[in-house]
């Protein structure tokens, strides 16, 4: 469980508050006006921004001033992040050891989630040899070696056309399901938010407001969003 106890963001003179929990396990959309702080959200939780108020629990540990890699947090960025220099097994193996130094298991870690990302014997290729979907695997397969309880995507497959931003986003939806992982993702499509999440926090007017069902939001949507999603 995660929890932002009164939490204020500050990005100069933006601010944003927060007083929610995410239950373990959960997959919530972060949806919301562009530049209403849902990125902002994200930072705070990973640990790249750090509160200018109030507490962050994960479980019952205080980890408010906890660094990124200290904390229980995996992250998919929009651009996937992927090193054009490194072959696809190196890219994922530096989600578990930045030096690339793996035993045995950790290299079996590796082959293993390549092969559930459905890119077993891609390991040798370098990024430019793969397609955008390939490389959004190779990223997705990162974060699996990492095995946080909890995964943080930004606009995740936001490069990739319709049919295969669906395939990636049900792709995660059974590899969290499998882990027992939660997830939060940024989106400004809400059918992403439609497809995978349940539940929705709603960042608008300086608020993230508490989680609320998805479809509930969606189909009543306050002024803000409508206004948002036109
Ligand atoms: N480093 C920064 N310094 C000052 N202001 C910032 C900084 N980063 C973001 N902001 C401001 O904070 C606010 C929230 O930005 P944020 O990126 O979190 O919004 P967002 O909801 O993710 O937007 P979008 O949907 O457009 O990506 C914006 O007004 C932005 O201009």
């Amino acid at each position: 469980m995660l929890r932002l106890e009164n939490v204020l963001m500050r990005q100069g003179d933006f601010t944003l508050g927060g007083d929610l929990t995410v239950p373990a396990g959960a997959r919530v959309a972060v949806i919301g006006p562009s530049g209403a702080g849902k990125s902002t959200l994200l930072s705070l939780i990973a640990g790249f921004l750090p509160a200018s108020q109030g507490r962050v629990f994960w479980e019952d540990k205080d980890i408010t001033m906890a660094s990124p890699g200290k904390r229980p947090i995996a992250m998919l960025f929009q651009d996937n992040n992927l090193f054009p220099h490194l072959t696809v097994f190196q890219n994922v193996g530096l989600g578990i050891r930045p030096n690339l130094k793996l035993d045995p298991s950790q290299h079996a870690l590796v082959v293993d989630a390549l092969k559930r990302v459905g890119l077993a014997g891609f390991e040798d290729r370098k990024p430019a040899a793969l397609s955008g979907g390939q490389q959004s695997r190779v990223a997705l397969a990162r974060v699996l070696v990492q095995r946080r309880p909890l995964v943080l995507l930004d606009e995740p497959f936001a490069a990739l056309g319709p049919a295969l931003k669906a395939e990636m986003l049900d792709l995660v939806a059974e590899l969290l399901a499998e882990t027992g992982a939660g997830m939060l993702m940024v989106s400004h499509d809400p059918e992403d938010a439609r497809r995978i999440a349940d539940q929705t926090i709603l960042v608008a007017e300086g608020v993230a407001h508490p989680l609320v069902a998805t479809a509930d939001l969606l189909e009543n949507p306050p002024q803000a969003l409508k206004d948002y999603l036109g």
